[in-house]
């Protein structure tokens, strides 16, 4: 942690960290992935030196490479950056590297362990960049530090950081059943836990209150706090995710349409046989009724409210 804050810091550590570094590249900011051996998906090991190269062959001169921001670090201290080439040519940078380009929701699902997190907060600090350029006081460019953790106005010097919004997702239970919804964007089949983004001065408890009202008509008794999750879609939000219990007395549903185009009470073995259904990947008809994938911190809901309802 000290080591990654010592190059955030530090413009000329950063910049000599960046000479040899394990660099995530993307086009359009969509990650470069592999497909290996076994059939399953990995982020594709590139180092400064290939990243050099590459540039040279694609015609690029090798100055893109201080656009490359720093993600993270190995656990031998070896810095992470990642650099979007989309100004260069795809089909040639993917046929040089050997991999593909695939669109990032795609990513997210096809990557496994530490790798989906770390792709997706690499493409939220390229997209933040990418929108970034100009102080919304002055109108001047901003330029970025070295590890490009913050932007700063050429004319007013007001600092910017990367910015996320910050959201509720909960899992409403009235003790035998949990409240799943969709919206009319979903993928067809999908029900999720309800979400709703804080508005300004809100506290957790207000929000999720607020969300369960707006969207179901309930009132929430009680909730408690499970674990969070950065979520790039469709732009970096904060998630914290929590549990909330309603009395069954009063569980009957007011759907406000303009926002959920359904939600619903399922039983434990609906949801038990939805969660051995795997995620519908497009190409078919979709099943039924289906859960979010794993990365999702609303499948980490679900099945904990499996495991809770059945201990
Ligand atoms: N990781 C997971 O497991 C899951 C993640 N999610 C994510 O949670 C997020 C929030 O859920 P959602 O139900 O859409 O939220 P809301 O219920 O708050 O509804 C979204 C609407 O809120 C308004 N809004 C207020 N503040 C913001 C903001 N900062 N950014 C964007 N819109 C804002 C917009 O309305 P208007 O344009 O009319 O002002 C928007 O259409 C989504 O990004 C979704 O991808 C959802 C479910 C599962
Ligand atoms: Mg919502």
């Amino acid at each position: 942690m000290r080591f990654l804050n010592g190059l955030k810091q530090n413009d000329d550590v950063c910049s000599v960290a960046l000479q040899d570094a394990h660099m995530f590249l993307f086009h359009r900011l969509s990650p470069l992935l592999q497909r290996n051996h076994q059939g399953t998906f990995r982020t594709t090991e590139l180092r400064t030196s290939d990243v050099q190269s590459l540039l040279e062959n694609l015609g690029s001169d090798r100055t893109l490479l201080q656009e490359a921001v720093l993600i993270g670090c190995t656990e031998q201290n070896q810095a992470q950056f990642c650099l979007d080439i989309g100004g260069l040519d795809q089909a040639a940078a993917e046929e040089l590297c050997g991999g593909t380009f695939v669109d990032l929701r795609k990513s997210f699902f096809l990557l496994s362990g530490a790798e989906a997190p770390l792709v997706a907060k690499a493409q939220a600090l390229l997209r933040w960049h990418k929108t970034s350029g100009f102080c919304s006081a002055t109108g001047q460019p901003t330029h970025r530090n070295q590890a490009g953790s913050q932007r700063t106005c050429s004319s007013s010097a007001i600092i910017y950081y990367p910015k996320m919004s910050p959201v509720v997702i909960v899992l409403v239970s009235d003790g035998e059943r949990c409240l799943l919804g969709r919206q009319a964007t979903f993928p067809r089949g999908m029900y999720s836990a309800l979400a709703g983004f804080c508005d300004m001065g809100e506290t957790l408890e207000e929000t999720l209150s607020r969300e369960v009202a707006e969207e179901v008509g309930l009132e929430v008794k009680s909730f408690s706090f499970s674990s969070s999750q950065h979520w790039p879609f469709p732009q970096s939000s904060f998630m914290m995710a929590c549990h909330a219990s309603v009395s069954p007395a009063h569980s009957q549903l007011c759907v406000d349409h303009s926002e959920l185009e359904d939600a619903r009470w399922f039983s434990q073995q609906e949801v038990l046989c939805a969660l051995q259904t795997p995620p519908h990947r497009g190409g078919g008809a979709a099943p039924p009724f289906w859960l979010p994938p794993k990365h999702a911190v609303a499948h980490r809901l679900i099945t904990e409210w499996i495991q809770n309802t059945r201990s």
